[in-house]
C-alpha cells in the first residue's frame, strides 16, 4: 500500500535539545511530552492533513536530528524540501547560531525552500522574562538582511511554545498557506508565460508581504 500522498515536504532543522520533535508532536498529537528527554535517531517522519481555503494539504515532515553527529545525515532530508522550520531555543544564544549555519545551507543548495525561523520555548520566558537570550529585533533583522549581493534571506519568524501550545498552529498553517500562493502563482504564470528569470525567486515575489 501506498502512503500518504505528500504534497510540501518540510524539513525540521536545529540545534539538539532546541525542540524540534515537541513542535512536532504538538502540532500533529496536539500534546507535549514530559519525562526524560529522548534526543531524535537519524530522522523521523509524520505526515498531516490541513486545510487551506477549499484545498486539501498533506504536510510531509521531516524532523531531523539535532547532533551535529547527524549532520550529514540532515542534508538528505532537507533535499527537495518546499519549507524548513530552521529553530532555536530562545533561552539558548548558541542554538541561534548553529539556526543561521542551517540558514546559510539552505539558501545556498536548497535557492526554492522557504525558511521559517523558530524560537522555541517561549513559556520559559513567560515565567521569567530575563532567560530571554535570542532578541526578537535581532532576528527579525537578520531575517531580512541579503545572504549576497543578489539573494534575500527573506525568512518568516515565529516565536512558539509547545508547552503552551502558542503559534504552533498558526506556523505550520503559514507553511500550508504560503505553499498554496505558490503552487497558485506557479500555474498563473506558466499559463501566461511569464518570465520568472525576470526575478530571482518567484516564491518571494509572491508570497513575503512585510
Ligand atoms: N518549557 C519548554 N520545554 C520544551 C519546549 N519544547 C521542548 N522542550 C523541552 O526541551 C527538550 C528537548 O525537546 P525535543 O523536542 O526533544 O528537542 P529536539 O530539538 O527534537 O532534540 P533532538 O532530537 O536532540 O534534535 C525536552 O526536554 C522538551 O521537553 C517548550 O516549548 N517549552
Amino acid at each position: 500500500m501506498s502512503g500518504p500522498r505528500v504534497d510540501v515536504k518540510v524539513v525540521m532543522l536545529g540545534k539538539e535539545n532546541v525542540g524540534k520533535t515537541s513542535l512536532v508532536e504538538r502540532y500533529v498529537h496536539d500534546r507535549f511530552l514530559v519525562g526524560p528527554y529522548q534526543n531524535t535517531i537519524g530522522a523521523a517522519f509524520v505526515a498531516k492533513v490541513m486545510s487551506v481555503g477549499d484545498r486539501t494539504v498533506t504536510l510531509g515532515i521531516w524532523d531531523t536530528a539535532g547532533s551535529e553527529r547527524y549532520e550529514a545525515m540532515s542534508r538528505i532530508y532537507y533535499r527537495g524540501a518546499k519549507a524548513a522550520i530552521v529553530c532555536y531555543d530562545l533561552t539558548d544564544s548558541s542554538s541561534f547560531e548553529r539556526a543561521k549555519f542551517w540558514v546559510k545551507e539552505l539558501r545556498s543548495l536548497e535557492e526554492a525552500c522557504q525558511i521559517y525561523l523558530c524560537g522555541t520555548k517561549s513559556d520559559l520566558l513567560e515565567e521569567d522574562r530575563r532567560r530571554r537570550r535570542v532578541d526578537f529585533h535581532d532576528v527579525q533583522d537578520y531575517a531580512d538582511s541579503s545572504y549576497t549581493s543578489t539573494q534575500d534571506i527573506k525568512a518568516r519568524l515565529f516565536e512558539t511554545s509547545s508547552k503552551t501550545g502558542q503559534s504552533v498552529d498558526e506556523l505550520f498553517q503559514k507553511v500550508a498557506d504560503d505553499y498554496v500562493s505558490v503552487a497558485a502563482f506557479q500555474v498563473m504564470t506558466e499559463d501566461k508565460g511569464v518570465d520568472l528569470g525576470q526575478k530571482a525567486n518567484p516564491y518571494f515575489y509572491s508570497c513575503c508581504h512585510h
